[in-house]
């Protein structure tokens, strides 16, 4: 019993008290339960053990785990520098992990998010790459300012109807209609057409004068399908084998194979009738080049075209309809979090909310009578306020909780033997946030034990250990105001090879989001009751509520700021 009940650690590396047979799950389910998140039990771990610790999932490292693939060590690295330096120069020791592979497998097999670092793979990016260049997401900054147009003009007649006596709501909930307008904005950028679900929640709201603000019709089939699909795909962290999720999956979940038959029947017909026309209008007259063309469809046949013509490989049916479903996916769910979360954090900071508008005012007039232009809206310089808003909610609202590689030959971590196969997490969303001066002389110390490249230096600045843990933009700027994108950690997206296809296009969103509505709307302050900051953690970790008070700023006494 002894032999086989004792869960085994990896030698050396610190860990939590182990009980027999179940390791650390207790402590990750209780953490789970009080927190809401599964992730939180690895940021607790990391805070109390240091830089490298472990937590054991079952049996651990013993023969019993390693023969049935029971149990597992997951060694969790929490020290920015030597994190960014795993993803960066060290891919090939420590590649994308086959966990998250095969949570995305059943949905998307032949998506990036589910392939291996491998030739496919390579191939994959390099079509889909022209979407994520400035001229491309330049062409797409109408499209998206569109949309947010959109929001804004939904919210204010929410907003009106709050305002009026017979409203007994304070606030409104929001949560919808910021994951509809995400939606809107990937259809219009992969279709060429928006999907126009916040335009049916204004014209309902218009339509019916005596509905309350909160009232909307019922959310569109497509989105009810993708949130299964999500959710999924989230809930697969606690499948206790993960190799055969994907078989499992497929066999007996009969919710998501609804959500899945669905969801491809409307992605196949978008790409047949793009298809069609891409073929009417390549007779008749010349066809863009793939990177003029406007939507990420017409960019896929453009370059199929090419390849069939040169005789080089195409992407498949199948691939196309995966990589449509990663954007549906990958491209919706976690900007619309973004989005939640700044609406959160931002109605509880008024001074910020002004000072941004001020911003946009003084340096971006032309906001005032035309939409920005993509190379105006991502300028840091001419608006260090916005960038530094927009980076301190990534850092603050853990979207992305913790990534994930498998070491993939023997190797050492900050000095400890990390074997073949080993499981590595790093919490991103808790290191960004609380690695601070206050540790500095312990990743000093580290100097000993980095590895080569990461002794070439640290890239970033350090956060002040008596505020990092608060929101508060004005760490992002330097003396002179301008703005310091490496002022200390910060990794929302990532970084390397494997890091977020989509990082370019989410800011853009983001920045856009910001601008459009702080500057028709003061978000009011709200009641605890309905500004809680629980959160809900599929892919990406967001709020369960989300409610708002936007109030025209003609409504607003500003002097109040002055
Ligand atoms: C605020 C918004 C977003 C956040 C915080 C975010 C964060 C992340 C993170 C942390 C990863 C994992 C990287 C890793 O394992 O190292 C990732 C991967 C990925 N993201 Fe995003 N993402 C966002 C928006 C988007 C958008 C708009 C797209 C659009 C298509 C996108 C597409 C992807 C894809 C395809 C991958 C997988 C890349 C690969 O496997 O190599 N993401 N994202």
């Amino acid at each position: 019993i002894h032999h086989v009940g004792k869960p085994t650690p990896l030698p050396l590396i610190p860990h939590n008290n182990l009980k027999w047979f179940v390791g650390d799950i207790h402590f990750i389910a209780k953490l789970a339960k009080e927190k809401g998140t599964m992730t939180h039990a690895f940021d607790d771990t990391a805070l109390r053990l240091g830089p490298v610790s472990q937590v054991v999932i079952g049996l651990g490292a013993s023969w019993i785990s390693r023969t049935f693939g029971l149990g597992q060590v997951i060694v969790i690295l929490a020290d920015s520098q030597e994190m960014h330096d795993l993803l960066v120069n060290r891919a090939a020791e420590f590649d994308r992990s086959k966990l998250v592979n095969n949570l995305f497998a059943a949905t998307l097999p032949q998506g990036m998010l589910a392939l291996p670092t491998d030739q496919r793979f390579k191939h994959h990016k390099r079509y889909l790459g022209i979407t994520m260049t400035n001229p491309y997401l330049a062409r797409m900054t109408p499209r998206i300012m569109d949309r947010m147009q959109e929001l804004v003009d939904l919210w204010s007649v929410a907003a009106k109807r709050l305002s009026m006596g017979s409203s007994t709501e304070f606030a409104f909930n929001a949560l919808d209609d910021i994951r509809l307008s995400s939606i809107d904005v990937i259809a219009s950028i992969t279709f060429g057409t928006s999907f126009d679900g916040v335009k049916a929640s204004l014209g309902y709201l218009e339509g019916n004068p005596s509905a309350s603000p909160s009232s909307r019709p019922t959310i569109p089939k497509l989105v009810a399908d993708l949130e299964v699909l999500l959710n999924t795909i989230g809930n697969g962290i606690f499948f206790p084998v993960s190799t055969i999720l994907p078989w499992w999956t497929r066999t007996f979940n009969y919710k998501w194979h609804r959500a899945l038959t669905s969801t491809h029947g409307y992605l196949r017909s978008r790409l047949h009738s793009a298809r069609a026309n891409y073929e009417a209008e390549y007779n008749k007259s010349e066809k863009p080049a793939a990177h003029k063309a406007d939507n990420v469809l017409d960019i896929i046949l453009e370059r199929e075209r090419g390849d069939q013509t040169r005789g080089t490989k195409t992407l498949t049916g199948a691939e196309i309809i995966d990589e449509l479903t990663t954007f549906a996916l990958g491209g919706s769910e976690t900007t619309a979090a973004a989005m939640q979360w700044s609406v959160k954090i931002l109605c509880k900071h008024p001074a910020v909310q002004y000072k941004l508008r001020t911003e946009l005012l003084t340096n971006l007039p032309v906001i005032n009578t035309r939409p920005p232009t993509y190379t105006e809206i991502t300028d840091d310089n001419n608006l260090p306020y916005l960038s530094a808003v927009m980076y301190e909610i990534l850092r603050c609202s853990r979207i992305a909780a913790a990534i994930d590689r498998d070491a993939t030959c023997d190797t050492t971590l900050l000095g400890y033997p990390i074997p073949k196969g080993t499981r590595v997490l790093m919490p991103i969303g808790m290191v960004q946030q609380l690695e601070s001066d206050g540790s500095k002389d312990i990743t000093d110390g580290l100097d000993s034990v980095r590895s080569a490249s990461s002794l070439r230096g640290r890239k970033t600045g350090y956060w002040s250990a008596s505020d990092a843990h608060l929101f508060k933009p004005e760490r992002w700027l330097c003396e002179d105001g301008s703005f310091n994108a490496i002022a200390g950690p910060w990794l929302p997206f990532s970084y390397g090879f494997r890091g977020c296809f989509g990082q370019k296009l989410a800011l853009l969103e983001l920045r856009l989001f910001l601008a459009t509505t702080q500057l028709n709307f003061f978000f009011d302050a709200l009641p605890d009751e309905l500004n809680g900051w629980k959160s809900h953690e599929t892919v990406t970790n967001h709020p369960v509520q989300c409610y708002v008070r936007p109030i025209p700023w003609d409504d607003v006494n500003v002097n109040l700021f002055n």
